[in-house]
């Protein structure tokens, strides 16, 4: 009993943390596997993650662990959260230590870095194609999710059972409602592509701009999502659901995204590295910028969204530019059945 789990949480940080929280609240025995010992014997001292979460209780069936061995052999479910530039290194340091039936699904919500590709093909070339595989996304703060508040998340996967117990695990009718959806391209692209947008809200406010433009970046970012999503096989109307309009009104809204949060800091004349260091936890949005802009080139998407937010980043423009070039584009419909 002492070294077994109904599932296994590979990340400790902020949303790991409040996943393991959730499913452990849930009456699930669950092991979270973080790489510092340091970090995790902290854990188990506080009763809580004061780096991350502080003052929120971990429940007697959250047990922190720092042996990958043995937080895998745990259970055959394994839920990885940590951010997208180290997911294809974790699942490597993980391959070997999986148990034949283990199920893999993830949070991180990213594309791999430099090439741009989507997770599951990430996942698929570290584990080939045996084990079944799953995405969570949609709008969950992680220090909302913790606290117990009220919350909706999307799951979907590439095996159905995998699917239907993954609801069973999260589901709660106090906290969290889950819904099963059959797009996993889409779910995973909408939580990468919202990075992004929320970084143009962040620097939309930044500059001093108000509710119109930020509604209107919202509604022209979810116009590019749809469209990459659509060009990589994804539902369209996926979008309209958790992982996409869910996602960005969250982050392009709430100062608690932390990619939100970054793009205000550079919106007011700050430069990166210092807008990053005051965060002080991931922005995934920084690296999926560029991995977006990527692979919408490559694929002949048009996201000026995107290209603007690319173009503040890495490649010096002020933000004020990027705004104005924004808005003399050339006039046009706004459905692209109208033009
Ligand atoms: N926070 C949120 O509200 C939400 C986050 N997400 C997604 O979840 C993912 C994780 O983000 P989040 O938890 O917020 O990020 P945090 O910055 O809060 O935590 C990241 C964690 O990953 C750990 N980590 C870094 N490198 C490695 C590694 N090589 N091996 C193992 N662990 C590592 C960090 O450890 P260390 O501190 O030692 O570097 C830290 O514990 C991201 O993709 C994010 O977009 C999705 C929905 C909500
Ligand atoms: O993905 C998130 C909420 O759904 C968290 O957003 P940030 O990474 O911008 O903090």
């Amino acid at each position: 009993m002492k070294n077994t789990a109904d599932i296994t949480v590979l990340g400790a940080g902020s949303y790991g943390t409040a996943l393991a929280i959730s499913l452990a609240s849930n009456g699930h025995r669950t092991m979270l596997w973080g790489h510092e010992p340091e970090h995790i014997e902290n854990l188990k001292n506080d009763k809580s993650n004061e780096a991350f979460l502080p003052g929120i209780p971990l429940p007697d069936l959250l047990i922190p662990e720092a042996d990958l061995a043995t937080a895998l052999a745990a259970s055959n479910n394994v839920l990885v959260v940590v951010p997208s530039h180290v997911f294809g290194l974790v699942l490597t340091q993980a391959k070997p230590l999986l148990r034949k039936d283990s199920r893999i699904v993830w949070a991180t919500k990213g594309l791999e870095p430099e090439t741009g590709r989507l997770i599951q093909d990430v996942a698929r070339e570290v584990l080939g194609d045996e084990f079944p595989l799953a995405v969570l996304s949609g709008p969950t703060f992680a220090k909302e999710l913790a606290a117990g508040m009220p919350t909706a998340i999307s799951i979907a996967g590439t095996d159905p059972q995998f699917t239907k117990d993954l609801v069973e695990l999260l589901h709660s009718p106090k906290r969290l409602r889950v819904y099963a959806n059959n797009d996993f391209i889409g779910l995973q692209l909408g939580g990468a592509v919202k990075n992004v947008i929320a970084i143009g809200a962040g620097l939309s406010d930044g500059i001093g701009f108000g509710a119109n433009a930020r509604t209107a970046l919202i509604t022209r970012g979810l116009v590019e999502l749809t469209r990459l999503g659509e060009a990589l096989g994804a539902q369209g109307s996926t979008f309209m659901g958790m992982a996409g309009l869910g996602d960005l009104v969250l982050t392009c809204t709430d100062n608690q995204s932390r990619n939100r949060r970054f793009g205000l800091a550079l919106g007011k004349g700050c430069d990166v590295e210092t807008a990053q260091d005051e965060i002080g936890q991931v922005v995934e949005g920084y690296r999926n910028t560029k991995e977006v802009y990527t692979l919408a080139k490559r694929l002949g998407v048009e996201m000026p969204i995107t290209e603007q937010v690319y173009q503040v980043l890495y490649k010096g423009k002020s933000p004020v530019d990027a705004a104005k070039e924004l808005l003399s584009r050339e006039q046009k419909s706004e459905t692209s059945s109208a033009e």
